[in-house]
């Protein structure tokens, strides 16, 4: 290649397009019209002394993260990528090398693996069951459903259990909803996340880094310190309870954070520190959910509107699983008009902007143009998905499209939309995000009938000015369709399933001549507050090996 840069969209000298980056906020929207007047597939903006290039087409997709995946490993430099990693000691937006692949090996093999997967499926169906008690709630109440919030109230509840081991940070709610603390982790993720896209000059312009400008870096770290505040507390117990039980292999995991904490190097010594097991966390606990809400909503918004896809769904799952059982997480591989469904909203409308930043590792070339060294790298998501290059009638939700005769799967490694990403920074949540969407969606179309509200034509399907979220939570009407006391275990989804409050291991005095059990302090103080507990509390208690 030579050593001309992709098509430069025109800019001032020295601050190149600094005065498009502020004046259309959203950024990341503004460089997808831009590129789409310029006619083309790759542009290089510049801002300040930094190149970032940006890609809307599935052949150069494949060159960043396939035919030179290896060039295009790194993450770029940033306040709030910095900050949420805590100076770049976790996974997803650290610079790529040993200690990143180690810790992303960690991910894979021991969290992500078919043992460690199977080991909390359980987890997985107890929050399916109670997502369906939830809406069947709201529905007994006559209201319309917010699909917004019950995605974001399971996704959530879900990512709780795998990471944590429970649902609740503290106090439970009686009827499932989040509580105020966990309210509070839930938007500090979405907030930091949207800092994440935000374009903030600091990070072109090192100068202003430290200065607050437009309040960005305030908000970011209130965010972020809310976070790790949540990481921290659970973290702290975890630590004192693993000590105390110090034959911990006697101990089946409960979560993730139990799995990082047993894991053993070759000497048999912790393979992790408490630090490094922290990272791990934070950023385990910020990916994954944002996909999870907005695809949910996507689809079953455009089903609204298009009934006859609905239908069809349905027909699908009726046939497949039929109406005795719910949805289970082993029906995935065979409900492919349901994932060409989700494959669809996928396309056309992805979570993000861009796949998380690549930045480049040397000087290199795209489609022939020269990329600089230190170049940011934005495959554009929607520029993608929306590639009439690529797709006919693009704007049109069409699902069959994904209907070849194989397996639908939900991964696209050819890049001609852009779901898991793939290569060295590709996504190591493939096979539990499929899980987690394919059977949310697969139970909420088996578990109700869904319609529009009274004196609604159709579901507005407008995007968000911020994001790529829709510009107003899906509001829908919900009419049962199963029999409630089918469920997946030992639940029916008619009933609120217990809460894991604590786990306490038995001492000598605990099970000799005084009759009794002590409760640690910290836990009597959390869960048994004196003053509002005059009439007592009845517990169930639960052996390690699940026994009631
Ligand atoms: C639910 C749907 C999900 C989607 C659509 C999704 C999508 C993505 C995408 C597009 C990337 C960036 C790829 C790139 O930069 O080339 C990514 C990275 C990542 N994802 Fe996911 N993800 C999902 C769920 C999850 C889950 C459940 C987890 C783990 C609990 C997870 C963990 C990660 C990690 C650790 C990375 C960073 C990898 C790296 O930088 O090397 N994701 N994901």
């Amino acid at each position: 290649g030579g050593k001309q840069l992709p098509p430069c969209p025109p800019g001032i000298p020295m601050i190149g397009n600094l005065v498009g980056m502020l004046m259309n906020r959203p950024t990341t929207k503004w460089i997808v019209r831009v590129m789409n007047d310029m006619k083309t597939d790759i542009a290089c903006f510049r801002f300040g002394r930094v190149h970032v290039i940006a890609i809307t087409s599935d052949e150069i997709a494949r060159e960043v993260v396939k035919e030179k995946d290896s060039v295009f490993a790194d993450r770029p430099d940033s306040y709030s990528a910095e900050y949420i990693s805590c100076g770049y000691k976790g996974v997803v937006f650290d610079e790529y090398g040993e200690r990143q692949m180690k810790m992303k090996k960690v991910m894979t093999s021991e969290l992500m693996s078919t043992k460690a997967l199977d080991l909390l499926r359980d987890v997985r169906n107890l929050e399916s069951d109670n997502l369906l008690a939830y809406v069947l709630n709201l529905y007994e109440k006559g209201g319309l459903v917010n699909v917004r919030d019950i995605v974001c109230t399971h996704t959530h509840s879900v990512k709780m259990r795998l990471l944590f081991g429970r649902k609740h940070f503290k106090e439970t709610t009686k009827d499932g909803s989040l509580g105020p603390m966990e309210k509070e982790h839930f938007d500090a993720i979405f907030k930091a996340l949207d800092c994440f896209f935000s374009f903030y000059i600091a990070d072109y312009y090192s100068l202003f880094r430290g200065w607050n400008v437009q309040g960005e870096e305030v908000v970011l770290r209130e965010a972020v310190d809310i976070i790790a505040k949540y990481n921290k507390m659970i973290i702290d117990e975890k630590i004192g309870l693993w000590r105390k039980n110090c034959d911990a292999n006697k101990n089946v995991p409960k979560d993730w954070l139990d799995i990082l904490f047993t894991l053993k190097d070759d000497k048999g010594k912790p393979l992790l520190t408490p630090e490094e097991i922290t990272h791990l966390s934070i950023d385990l606990d910020v990916v994954g959910i944002d996909n999870a809400v907005n695809v949910i909503e996507w689809t079953l918004a455009e089903m609204l509107n298009q009934r006859e896809i609905l239908e069809q769904a349905v027909e699908e799952i009726d046939r497949v699983v039929g109406k005795d059982r719910l949805v289970q997480e082993s029906d995935v591989p065979k409900l492919n008009y349901v994932k060409a469904c989700i494959r669809e909203t996928l396309r056309l409308h992805p979570t993000n902007p861009f796949l998380v930043p690549h930045m480049a590792r040397q000087d290199t070339t795209l489609a022939g143009y020269f990329v600089p060294k230190g170049s940011h790298i934005l495959v554009s998501r929607p520029g993608i998905g929306r590639n009439p290059k690529t797709w006919d009638e693009p704007l049109i939700y069409k699902p069959e499209r994904h209907l070849t005769g194989d397996e639908v799967m939900l991964t696209e490694p050819d890049m001609r939309l852009v779901s898991f990403g793939t290569g060295r920074r590709g996504c190591v949540g493939t096979k539990l995000g499929t899980y987690m969407i394919v059977t949310l969606l697969g139970r909420l179309l088996q578990g109700f009938d869904w319609t529009l509200p009274p004196k609604t034509g159709k579901v507005e399907l407008v995007e968000s000015k911020e994001n790529l979220f829709m510009a107003k939570p899906l509001l829908a009407c919900v009419e049962p369709r199963l029999d409630p006391n089918i469920g997946s275990g030992n639940n029916n989804f008619n009933s609120a399933v217990g809460e894991h409050m604590f786990d306490k291991v038995l001492t000598p005095s605990d099970v000799g001549k005084l009759n009794r059990l002590v409760i640690p302090k910290q836990h009597a103080e959390n869960y048994f507050p004196l003053e509002d507990n005059q009439t007592g509390t009845v517990l169930d208690f639960e052996d390690r090996t699940g026994k009631m």
